[in-house]
């Protein structure tokens, strides 16, 4: 895995700086597949940097990920959302989707705020639920697909960090609260809140339905295709972290219906109930995101408020 050298970081953390005329953000949003409008509640002085501008930086190349920084001030604190995030499965490596992480790190960001569309794999998660990510499985993580592998960048974090608690306990009970004390949110039920386990997924097929009783087996609450590469960078280089799944489909991972009992069925001359099934896709995690979308930025921003 080619290596991106510590300078590279700091250089684009120098070009933000030469961006930013007032104090530099220390919460970081990562906005999510249908969740970049979260950054259309910033206020203050709001100042927007390309992707293309920020050296270093790669292409948003995802349906609705926009490829900008905004820069602003949220219930009063300074905050950065990246209106679109990179994933592996546009071709970047795990060290080039978590780059602005790193970045964001350097310019004092110190809690992480993420967010994603994902499959609900629990069978209790219904579309539009949110869940806060407690944990994750990694499969991709545990093969290889770890941004950390190779030489370590001391200036970062530990060669060996532990990411047993990454994602942070007092971020997620902060979250609990206000999900318990918002009347708006929770007694006009919304939304559900869970807490679960996120399977990250490297994509861009959606899963199969033998993969997703896999992963349900394993543990799994959620599948995505992000979150997972950027939480553990962020770990590992001392952030906060709090992440959360806007649950956009349900995953059908019912075994396959066997074609040697409808081909002898058929040929019993017995009719067959043809089972309608839904599948993932983007269209329908777009239009549940877009459906949440208010609930989403008022969650968030009193989120950041208590942060
Ligand atoms: O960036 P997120 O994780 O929200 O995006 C998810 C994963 C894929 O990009 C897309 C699949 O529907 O949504
Ligand atoms: N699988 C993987 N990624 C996703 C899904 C899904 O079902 N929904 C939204 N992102």
């Amino acid at each position: 895995m080619s290596q991106i050298p510590y300078d590279a970081y700091v250089q684009a953390a120098d070009y933000l700086r030469t961006r930013l005329p007032g104090a530099t953000p220390t919460i970081g949003i990562v906005c999510g597949s249908g969740l970049s409008s979260l950054a259309d509640t910033l206020e203050g002085d709001v100042v927007v940097v390309q992707y293309d501008d920020i050296p270093g930086f790669m292409q948003s190349t995802a349906i609705s990920h926009k490829g900008q920084l905004a820069f602003g001030t949220l219930s009063g604190k300074p905050v950065v959302c990246m209106q679109g995030r990179f994933h592996c499965y546009e071709g970047y490596s795990v060290q080039q989707a978590t780059f602005p992480v790193r970045v964001l790190r350097l310019l004092g960001v110190a809690a992480l705020v993420v967010t994603n569309a994902a499959g609900g794999i629990n069978p209790g998660y219904e579309v539009g639920d949110v869940a806060l990510i407690a944990d994750h499985l990694s499969l991709p993580g545990i093969a290889g697909a770890n941004a950390l592998i190779g030489p370590n960048i001391d200036e970062f974090g530990p060669r060996f960090p532990s990411i047993s608690d990454v994602y942070t306990p007092r971020l997620r009970k902060i979250a609990a609260k206000v999900y318990l004390t918002h009347t708006a949110l929770r007694e006009e039920r919304k939304f559900r809140l869970h807490e679960g386990v996120y399977a990250w997924c490297y994509g861009p097929c959606y899963e199969s339905r033998a993969e997703l009783r896999a992963l349900q087996a394993l543990g799994g609450d959620l599948v995505g295709m992000s979150t997972v590469p950027e939480a553990v960078v962020a770990k590992h280089c001392g952030m906060e972290v709090l992440a959360m799944s806007l649950v956009t489909n349900k995953c059908v991972a019912r075994r396959e219906p066997s074609m040697i009992e409808a081909a002898a069925a058929e040929l019993a001359g017995q009719s067959l109930v043809e089972v309608a099934e839904e599948f993932a896709n983007s269209d329908e995690v777009l239009a549940a995101a877009a459906a949440r979308t208010l609930d989403m930025q008022e969650f968030v921003r009193c989120i950041v408020k208590d942060i």
